[in-house]
């Protein structure tokens, strides 16, 4: 095609990448699909990635394949150089027939469909390869990649055996159960774990679920008759992903059947991961059998991240969302809060959306004027879901059944989104038990919520000012009892 001794066209050069990436294996595709072509001059193909794992990823995984491919259709012997480029964007792999689309603020539906996770701001995701049909199967968040993942000495062997777990499934360590308190990226890693099987076997049939939802199938298929459905749900896969398997406490029909999805999945060596909030032994009212077996494999914890994860988590969530946040920002929300990742995230989120609706940098003097109730001394009050339903109810003038029914009027929907979004910032409460809470919705539902009423505080005076006051009624009545 060229002998490289001068520039080939930007059109050439992506016509040549992209077959060269089509001669590689779908395992080696992976790691080439963050990547963009940029030049080709002087036999040297210059490429550029997002950021330095994906080069690490690439360079160490790749690169001899991908230059003799790409040096096939260059028609020269060239040399591939990887940079690091923060904004470009990499292209849709083309296995991805309906990519998801962007989430819209302005959408008012509370049930869309939730089984496609989007962001609320920022990048797209980086794309996962695997067939349409297992990836819509496997229900994973988009975002929650190892790539987004900062590790540090709380999490840095949970980080490796996930990763050690997803490179060889059924065969590194099976179980794999990753434990510790809320907000601490047990899910972040699950749903990166299953990312990363799809991109290296996209054949492969991955299956995210929380055990409140594997509780409700349990006992929706014995009162409908239909345990085969159950069976070939959970059993006929390579992987699976089992968020917050405390809930399976005292619950002995659905200990009962995840005692034989773990057995047939086990004897076939096919991949479980466990989260919990506590190691297996402290599952008092676990049946032993079941006990003995989430021993059988690795157990590893993540804990509370120190300030210097802390901040690197939100140096990286601040990039990922094209946010601008000074670093003395950043250590101060860091330095305020310490337990909880979510609750990080969110003191951002706030700091960010304050300074975006009322057009002024985001700088220390606003930070702590929107942060003072992290700043005030006396630590977080115990706030449960019936206060803060009884508040929103009490603030927005709609009566509790209003809020927990059906009806969609716009403003009540809305109040009903904030309750929900306030549950999920303030307790650690699971998607699917805040759901319930409100009427029995289902956990995508509450999702939707969450998503739309961040968005929304970045976008909206009104909501910000309703959040904000709302959590500030919740957490003084709160202390008040
Ligand atoms: N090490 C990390 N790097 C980047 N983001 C993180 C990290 N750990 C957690 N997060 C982010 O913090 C938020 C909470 O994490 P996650 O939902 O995985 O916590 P969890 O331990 O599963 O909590 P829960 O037990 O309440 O479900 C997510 O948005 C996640 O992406």
């Amino acid at each position: 095609m060229s002998d490289g001794s001068a520039s080939t066209s930007e059109a050439d050069l992506s016509a040549a990448w992209q077959a060269a990436v089509d001669r590689l294996s779908p395992g080696a595709r992976v790691w080439v699909f963050p990547a963009v072509p940029l030049s080709f001059h002087n036999d040297i193909v210059i490429a550029a990635v997002q950021n330095d794992l994906a080069r690490a990823q690439l360079e160490s995984r790749v690169r001899p394949v991908l230059e003799q491919a790409l040096s096939r259709e260059l028609g020269t012997e060239v040399r591939l150089v990887v940079t690091i480029d923060a904004s470009i964007s990499p292209p849709e792999p083309l296995a991805l027939e309906d990519p998801p689309g962007r989430y819209s603020a302005l959408d008012d539906d509370e049930d869309d469909d939730e089984d496609h996770f989007v962001p609320q701001w920022g990048p797209a995701p980086t794309p996962v390869t695997g067939r349409p049909a297992n990836i819509a199967e496997a229900r994973l968040n988009p975002r929650y990649l190892f790539e987004n993942f900062v590790t540090g000495s709380s999490n840095r062997f949970a980080h490796a055996a996930a990763v050690a777990t997803a490179e060889a499934p059924g065969k590194a360590y099976n179980p794999l159960v990753i434990y510790g308190d809320s907000g601490l990226g047990k899910t972040h890693l699950l749903h990166a774990i299953g990312h990363y099987v799809l991109g290296l076997y996209p054949s492969s049939r991955v299956r995210y679920v929380n055990t409140e939802e594997f509780t409700n199938d349990v006992i929706n298929a014995i009162g409908e008759r239909r345990t085969g459905e159950l069976k070939r749900k959970y059993r006929e896969i390579d992987v699976l992903l089992v968020d917050d398997i405390q809930f399976i406490e005292g619950k002995e029909a659905t200990q009962e059947e995840f005692f034989h999805t773990f057995n047939a999945l086990h004897n076939e060596n096919k991949q479980i991961v466990m989260t919990s909030d506590r190691p297996p032994k402290n599952l008092k009212t676990l049946e032993e059998r079941l006990r003995n077996r989430f021993e059988w494999g690795l157990t590893t914890d993540v804990t509370p991240p120190e300030l210097e994860t802390r901040i690197a988590i939100l140096r990286k969530k601040a990039a990922n969302d094209g946010l601008t946040v000074p670093a003395d920002v950043l250590e101060f929300i860091a330095s305020k809060v310490q337990t909880n990742i979510r609750e990080l995230e969110g003191a951002l989120i706030r700091v960010t959306a304050f300074a975006n609706l009322n057009k002024t940098p985001v700088d220390m003097n606003l930070s702590q004027i929107v942060l003072k109730d992290l700043v005030s001394a006396g630590g977080d009050p115990e706030v449960t879901s019936a206060l803060i339903i009884a508040q929103t109810s009490a603030y927005s003038e709609f009566s509790i059944e209003e809020i927990c029914g059906t009806n969609r009027q716009r403003d009540l929907v809305l109040a009903r989104q904030i309750g929900m979004y306030l549950c999920r910032e303030l307790t650690e409460m699971s998607l699917p038990k805040i759901g319930q809470e409100f009427g029995g919705r289902d956990h995508t539902t509450v999702m939707h919520a969450v998503r739309k009423i961040g968005a929304l505080m970045t976008e909206k005076h009104a909501v910000f000012n309703q959040v904000t006051e709302l959590t500030n009624r919740i957490k003084q009545q709160a202390r008040q009892s």
